[in-house]
């Protein structure tokens, strides 16, 4: 499996997501968001968390019109994968990939901590390994992390099964306590809980290890 993770000015994540995939047994690259296109044979994007741009405007808005977020649209719309955690998740939808919008936590501050999760649903490459109603104890850190749908959009993405993650103990005001999504196709992920932080004995915490480990059985077999 051949992963590229896009690096913009204030990501701070992208070298804890590109260990998480190597020990998954990926081959990694990291690409500038100045470069204009992504490496060949490319089958995953990730895109990580962070301080795109400093976080102004919007979270993720600058970083959605860098160049190489639309070799990013392009291989999503040709059917290939992406994971964005906490700012890729933000970049993802101010790129429209993904719906809805995420807004100031409702508590106006900054949240940094460990929470419990419930997967919710096993069909997609991300969240095979898990059973759906399986309990997960992910960190976040975030100010930006209340994801804001309608209930249209809400009603959609339940009848589809693209709810990937909800909070047990909703932390920052998401609608119907969203942690994650899934695109139609099922190939691309948002979630600002961070599974990078969670994949190695060495931070203490493996519960989201499995989400590279089925990625990787997935992209190989393919
Ligand atoms: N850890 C992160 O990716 C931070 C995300 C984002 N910039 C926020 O604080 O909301």
């Amino acid at each position: 499996m051949k992963a590229a993770i896009l690096v913009f000015p204030g990501s701070n994540c992208d070298r804890d997501l590109k260990i998480a995939f190597e020990k998954a047994g990926a081959q990694v690259s990291m690409v500038w968001h100045k470069d204009d296109a992504l490496p060949e044979g490319t089958d995953i994007v990730g895109v990580p968390g962070g301080f795109s741009y400093g976080d102004y405007l919007r979270c993720g808005a600058i970083a959605a019109n860098s160049p190489i977020t639309r070799s990013l649209k392009a291989h999503v719309e040709r059917g290939g994968y992406a994971l964005g955690i906490c700012n890729g998740f933000q970049i993802l939808t101010e790129t429209r990939i993904l719906p809805g919008a995420l807004l100031r936590n409702a508590n106006l501050k900054y949240i940094c901590r460990t929470v419990p999760l419930t997967v919710r649903t096993a069909d997609s490459d991300f969240t095979r390994s898990w059973e759906v109603g399986q309990q997960l104890q992910i960190p976040i850190a975030h100010h930006d992390g209340n994801y804001q749908a309608d209930a249209e959009l809400r009603a959609q993405l339940e009848g589809e099964d693209r709810i990937a993650f909800t909070y047990d103990e909703n932390p920052n005001g998401s609608a119907g306590d969203i942690a994650g999504v899934l695109s139609a196709n099922r190939r691309v992920l948002g979630m600002m809980p961070h599974p990078e932080r969670a994949a190695d004995e060495a931070q203490g915490n493996t519960d989201g290890r499995a989400m590279f480990d089925g990625l990787l059985s997935a992209l190989v077999s393919a």
